[in-house]
């Protein structure tokens, strides 16, 4: 493997959760150590993207997230990574089938908050995601229920885990996916943006 690609070895469960993480903040912790819990993950990577396909809006550098991302952490067991800027993909089909072929063995599992599963559809292939990578998602305040009947989740359905077996997630074939309650964090980086522009309007 590459210098700058985080290790990792067969067997190896990990928890990807990608994100703008502009900035990263309590809830992304709050939920990857839910998420490591609840589904059994030996790790816990931030996949810090170069820019989310769907929003117009540019984040900051992505060196300046990583490293205030870093500052966040204390956890040896949540690592920060540009591995999807260091793959040189984008779309999340591609950097799943990237991670799978560059780390052989490796059993992952891709994380995201309720909002994100509401426009999941919206995805470029999602159904080629949901059908490589079993899919953990983590209760949001406001989506939750949306989240629920949200077109992805009524097509996949039939492939839902009940909360109960969460824990073998990360050991199901895909499709499988688990929608999980958790202390939801109000915490969001549009909030923190918002609030750090009231205070610095230039
Ligand atoms: N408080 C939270 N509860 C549950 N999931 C969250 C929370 N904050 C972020 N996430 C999830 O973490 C992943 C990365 O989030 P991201 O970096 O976009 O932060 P964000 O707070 O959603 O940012 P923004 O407000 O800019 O959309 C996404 O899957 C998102 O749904
Ligand atoms: O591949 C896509 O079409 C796609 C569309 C929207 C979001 N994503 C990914 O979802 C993750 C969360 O994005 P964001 O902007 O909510 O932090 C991040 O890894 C994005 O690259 C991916």
């Amino acid at each position: 493997m590459a210098t700058g690609f985080p290790l990792a070895h067969a067997g190896m469960r990990i928890g990807v959760l990608g994100g703008s993480f502009d900035p990263a903040h309590c809830g992304h912790v709050d939920i990857s150590r839910f998420a490591k819990h609840r589904f059994g993950l030996d790790r816990i990577w931030w996949m810090v993207s170069p820019g989310n396909p769907l929003k117009s809006r540019g984040p900051a550098p992505l060196q300046d997230r990583i490293a205030a991302a870093r500052r966040l952490l204390h956890d040896p067991d949540i690592v920060v990574t540009d591995v999807e800027a260091r793959l040189g993909t984008r779309m999340t089909a591609d950097t799943i089938a990237e991670l799978q072929r560059s780390y052989p063995g490796v059993r992952f599992v891709w994380l995201m908050g309720s909002d994100n599963l509401v426009q999941f559809d919206q995805w470029d292939r999602w159904r080629q995601i949901a059908a490589s990578v079993p899919i953990g998602v983590l209760s949001r305040p406001g989506s939750r229920v949306a989240a629920r009947h949200a077109p992805a989740a009524q097509i996949m359905r039939r492939w839902r885990l009940p909360q109960f077996r969460a824990g073998e997630l990360a050991m199901c074939d895909p499709p499988a996916w688990v929608l999980v309650n958790l202390p939801m964090s109000p915490q969001s980086s549009t909030a923190i943006r918002a609030a750090r522009n009231k205070l610095n309007p230039d």
